[in-house]
């Protein structure tokens, strides 16, 4: 990538709590020296979560106010909320990360989320709700990565082939495997 361009970059890493985007925007960010602008925090910070923990609804226009009003150059901006705060043209590439559910369920166990939010969150995942709605909002710019049964490692090769223009995205289909191991009913019903 040429110098002027990493002067102006501005990388978006989105995808589903868990999938991994904070892991991999710190290590982007200490290797490309690009601060980290995280949108839950910025959310956090400015009392704009609903109180429930256990929902994840936020003022989405408030935050983007908010978000308006900062420099996004030289910067990783890292959150699931991403494609509803940001307009596209402040964003160089957005990368979604994509993870198994059956991988997700792991971490949210370990985080100690309800069967409820993390089932929320799983069949988010299956759907691809942010997916959908990232394309929509960024189009081009939108770069997918799978992360299950791939170390960190190539996670951040792909990363970096994305921000240096190589636009490959890899789909895939979580809804199809989880109906061919008729597990449905798991992710799906309360
Ligand atoms: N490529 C990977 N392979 C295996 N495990 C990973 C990978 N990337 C991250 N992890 C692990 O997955 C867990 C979730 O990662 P992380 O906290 O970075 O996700 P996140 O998407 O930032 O979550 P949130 O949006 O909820 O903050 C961590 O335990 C992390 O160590």
């Amino acid at each position: 990538m040429a110098t002027s361009q990493i002067h102006s970059v501005s990388i978006v890493i989105t995808g589903n709590p868990g999938v991994g985007k904070h892991t991999i925007a710190k290590e982007i960010s200490q290797k490309m020296q690009l601060e980290i602008i995280d949108i839950n925090q910025i959310a956090k910070d400015s009392g704009l979560f609903e109180e429930n923990d256990e929902s994840n609804d936020v003022d989405a226009k408030k935050l983007k106010e908010i978000l308006d009003k900062k420099n996004l150059n030289k910067c990783i901006i890292v959150g699931h909320l991403a494609p509803y705060v940001l307009d596209k043209n402040r964003v160089s590439v957005v990368i979604i990360l994509r993870r198994s559910p059956y991988d997700l369920i792991k971490v949210y166990k370990e985080r100690g989320y309800s069967n409820k939010k993390s089932n929320e969150n799983a069949s988010s995942e299956i759907l691809g709700i942010i997916t959908y709605d990232a394309k929509n909002q960024f189009k081009d710019k939108v770069v997918q990565i799978n992360v299950s049964q791939k170390e960190i490692q190539d996670v951040l090769n792909k990363v970096e082939s994305a921000v240096s223009g190589n636009k490959d995205s890899e789909e895939v289909d979580w809804l199809d495997l989880v109906t061919k191991n008729n597990d449905l009913k798991k992710f799906f019903v309360d």
